[in-house]
């Protein structure tokens, strides 16, 4: 018989399986999921699958480390796992470095994975007891964050991933807003650890509901948007109504929360660009606030957390002679890309919309070695409810949509991680070293015709699959493993996921340093959950891969042989048996049962037989032949499966790619826009600057040649004194008085000689030469001329410029030249 235990110490997981309760209105459907009785005193470890409506098909068996049933509570399932072996190991209580922890839950969408890590509005999550172990473990031994100013510098320099590192005080004062401010509102539909206070939701509300939106809209978080869109969707479970709790289970956190008699520390809320930047240099965000993303409201303060169950009694060791640091954070793997959520999305320049960074998982400068995940905001948290608070802050932020499988489901694969740092009490300047307990909150795996997906989250789905379809392929490892084969390291670099979930699990092949060399392998417990009620083919899938043992047990089909003779009436008695055990094995591969072939002859003993010896050696080799084609068929039955989930796969992979194609696009765009705007300005400004300079030079350039034409007159251009000025008027009046008269005179005489003109013949016409008063000499020409040019500058010029003109053109010009 398999035995799950046998070979634990080389599993990479503890698997424990949970079946959920039957959803409301599902009492039809056959159960094709049964618990096996254990033997007195132990613990149920081994399920049944009866394929339901098909007798032909094979039963499977599957061993899991402990199987809880669907009334198992979740105080049951906290004592029944090893959370609190995974808290005890990350404190490492007998000295030394802790162990890092994992805890991870896999299963169909609406399964419960959900419920069992994050609870529901009156039970808490395995999250929240270990939280809860955890802060009452190092009680007395966690680090006082007022006492001691010098900490929150080590704690950061002690952070090997470029992370920016805050108080939760100040953290959390720029996600929350008052309780009775207008907030967004809470959590992902039912944040499931957060009780409302009667003051503020007055009228009933279903969780999932949010106030002030219409009975039935439940407001759905979707992508990357964060406004709110109404989704129309049945109302949670009656369980997830989450009935008023016992008024002795719910903790008042006002006090707590807003307590302001504690002095706030405030750093400045770099933009992912700078604290990428500056991640390795945290001092310089010391003294500066830690503001409010534009245009987003803060989140709703919650006022009350869920109390049940209560395991005040429970205890983890902790290492007496140090003390310890807890610091949290929370991200999301979406569509293979890692965002984190405590840092609040950065409205887009070109879109305007909200959208996030993707963060790398990589090694830095200061953990060459290890990879990590590279510029997270972590938060240093000192109780229970600070990192209460940062869940539910990092749950706000997470993706969910309602599909027709889960009215809240999620779409990312969510991590919430908690380093504990310890370093030797007393010594306020050791070194700190650190362990992560990483609680990862798988999402689901669908099928896309019951969750009725299209558009994005029909891409999430698929991409879902695929990272849950490689997740499985590594979890298969455990079979390498059990056979002391070498893991095949490069499995789990397949996708984030299972590049985030195994590589703690082999830390000495993935690292060379020496010091990295030491580090133990994680601790890893899965929690697999599965509905007995749901999809039979997806939970088998799932259970195949999941299960530290399997066992394949293939009906017999009766054969035509024994049919003929068993109806023949003269036909033999033999009766094949009901069914054969084909494998006990630790895991089998999915595609490995086949069918056995029927050997009739020698089986059975014959008493009357009418058939001839022919007639029955035909028949047996027909039968024969019929084993073989349906063998056959079995096994092309196998690779068309495993073809067609080869094609989902690589579907879901190129859709993701469309996907990651035209975020990328997306991205470029942005950067173009950026890029395009800055050289805009630049260009404008250089323009600018360039046209200015070009003014300058044409005024430059028309002066000179103002200058030129002034020196080539030969005209003189003085800045006049005032008593210049006077002169010079007084002159120019007189000038201007005898040109006049000059004028008239002239006009006189041309009226005179006109007169004579007319009155004489034309024959008698003297030339004007010969007038002794029309001035006919040069020298009276250029007097006339001199008179009439002075004329012409004086009173031309406002600006009472003098002009000497010292020579004239028409004195120069040759005798001859005759002006009239
Ligand atoms: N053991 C349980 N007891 C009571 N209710 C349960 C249990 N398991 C699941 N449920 C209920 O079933 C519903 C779906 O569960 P949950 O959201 O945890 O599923 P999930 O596996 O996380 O789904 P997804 O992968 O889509 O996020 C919830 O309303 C939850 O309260």
């Amino acid at each position: 018989m398999m035995d799950p235990q046998q070979k634990a110490h080389t599993n990479l997981f503890d698997v424990y399986l949970r079946l959920r309760p039957p959803q409301t209105g599902n009492t039809s459907a056959e159960k094709f999921l049964l618990v096996e009785e254990s033997e007195e005193g132990d613990v149920p470890t081994h399920i049944t699958l009866n394929p339901p409506n098909d007798r032909r098909r094979a039963i499977e068996k599957f061993a899991f480390t402990r199987v809880f049933e669907e009334d198992a509570t979740q105080l049951e399932l906290f004592q029944g796992t090893k959370v609190l072996s995974l808290v005890e190991s990350a404190l490492s209580p007998h000295g030394g470095d802790g162990t890092d922890g994992l805890l991870a839950t896999l299963g169909m969408t609406g399964s419960g994975k959900t419920h069992t890590m994050l609870g529901c509005r009156s039970q808490r999550g395995l999250t929240q007891l270990a939280l809860d172990v955890l802060f009452r473990s190092i009680r007395s031994n966690i680090v006082d964050y007022d006492s001691n100013p010098t900490l929150e510098a080590s704690i950061r320099s002690s952070d090997a991933s470029e992370a920016s590192i805050y108080p939760a005080s100040t953290f959390l004062d720029s996600i929350f807003g008052d309780i009775a401010a207008p907030s967004r509102a809470g959590s992902r539909a039912t944040t499931p650890m957060i009780v409302r206070p009667s003051h503020i939701n007055c009228r009933p509300q279903f969780p999932g509901q949010f106030p002030d939106t219409p009975s039935g809209v439940r407001l759905v978080r979707h992508r990357d948007d964060l406004s709110y869109i109404p989704v129309l969707s049945t109302p949670p479970t009656q369980k997830r109504k989450g009935a008023a709790l016992p008024k002795t289970s719910v903790t008042s956190l006002e006090s707590k929360l807003t307590d302001t008699s504690s002095p706030k520390k405030h750093y400045m809320a770099p933009t992912s660009a700078v604290k990428n930047k500056y991640a390795t240099k945290p001092s310089l965000f010391k003294g500066d606030h830690l503001p409010q993303p534009s245009s987003r409201r803060p989140l709703q303060r919650p006022s009350a957390l869920p109390q049940m169950p209560d395991i005040s009694s429970v205890r983890a060791s902790c290492d007496p002679s140090a003390e310890y640091a807890i610091v949290i954070s929370m991200y999301e793997v979406y569509n293979d890309r890692i965002f984190d959520l405590l840092t609040p999305p950065i409205k887009s320049n070109a879109t305007k919309d909200f959208r996030r960074r993707a963060l790398l998982f990589k090694c830095t400068e200061t953990s060459p070695d290890r990879k990590v995940v590279a510029g997270l905001r972590k938060v240093m948290c000192s109780s229970l409810q600070e990192a209460l608070m940062v869940l539910e802050a990092g749950l706000h932020e997470r993706r969910v949509a309602g599909t027709g499988s889960n009215s809240v489901s999620s779409r990312s694969h969510g991590f919430f991680c908690i380093e504990i740092k310890k370093r030797r009490r007393g010594r306020s300047n050791g070194p700190w070293s650190t362990s992560t307990l990483s609680i990862v909150d798988l999402a689901g795996s669908e099928r896309a015709r019951d969750a009725k997906t299209q558009g994005a989250t029909l891409v999430e789905g698929g991409k879902i699959n695929e990272s849950l379809m490689y997740l499985g392929q590594c979890l298969q490892m455990q079979t390498d493993l059990n056979n002391n084969a070498k893991p095949n390291l490069r499995l789990f670099r397949q996708c984030k996921l299972t590049e985030l979930l195994f590589t703690n699990s082999f830390p000495s092949a993935t690292a060379s340093h020496s010091a990295a060399n030491r580090r133990a392998p994680q601790k890893a417990m899965m929690i697999v959950t599965a509905d007995p009620l749901g999809d039979f083919n997806a939970t088998s899938q799932i259970l195949r891969y999941s299960a530290l043992a399997r066992e394949v047990t293939v009906p017999r089909i009766p054969s035509i042989t024994s049919t003929i003779l068993s109806n023949g009436n003269a036909i033999g008695n033999f009766q094949p048996p009901e069914s054969s055990t084909l494998s006990s094995s630790p895991i089998s591969s999915p595609v490995a049962h086949h069918r056995p072939l029927f050997h009739p002859s020698g089986t059975h003993s014959r008493t009357f037989s009418p058939v001839s010896d022919t007639d029955r050696g035909t028949m047996e080799n027909a039968a024969l032949e019929i084993a073989r084609m349906a063998d056959m068929i079995d096994q092309l039955n196998a690779d068309l499966a495993r073809e067609a989930e080869a094609r989902m796969a690589a579907e879901a992979h190129l859709m993701s790619m469309e996907d990651r194609i035209i975020d990328l696009e997306q991205d470029i765009r942005e950067e173009c826009y950026a890029d395009f705007e800055q050289r805009l300005a630049m260009e404008m400004n250089r323009w600018k600057a360039s046209l200015s300079l070009e003014q300058e030079r044409g005024e430059e350039h028309w002066d000179r040649k103002v200058e030129v034409l002034a020196r080539s007159v030969g005209v003189v251009v003085t800045a006049p004194s005032d008593e210049d000025e006077v002169e010079n008027e007084d002159k120019e009046n007189v000038l201007i008085e005898n040109l006049e008269q000059e004028n008239e005179r002239l006009r006189r005489e041309v009226a005179i000689l006109k007169r004579e003109l007319s009155s004489r013949t034309p024959s008698k016409r003297a030339p004007l030469q010969e007038r002794g008063d029309v001035p006919s000499t040069k020298s009276e020409i250029s007097s006339l001329g001199g008179k009439m040019e002075q004329l012409k500058v004086s009173s031309g010029s406002p600006t009472k410029r003098v002009r000497k003109l010292p020579a004239k053109k028409w004195e120069n010009a040759p005798a001859d030249d005759d002006p009239f």
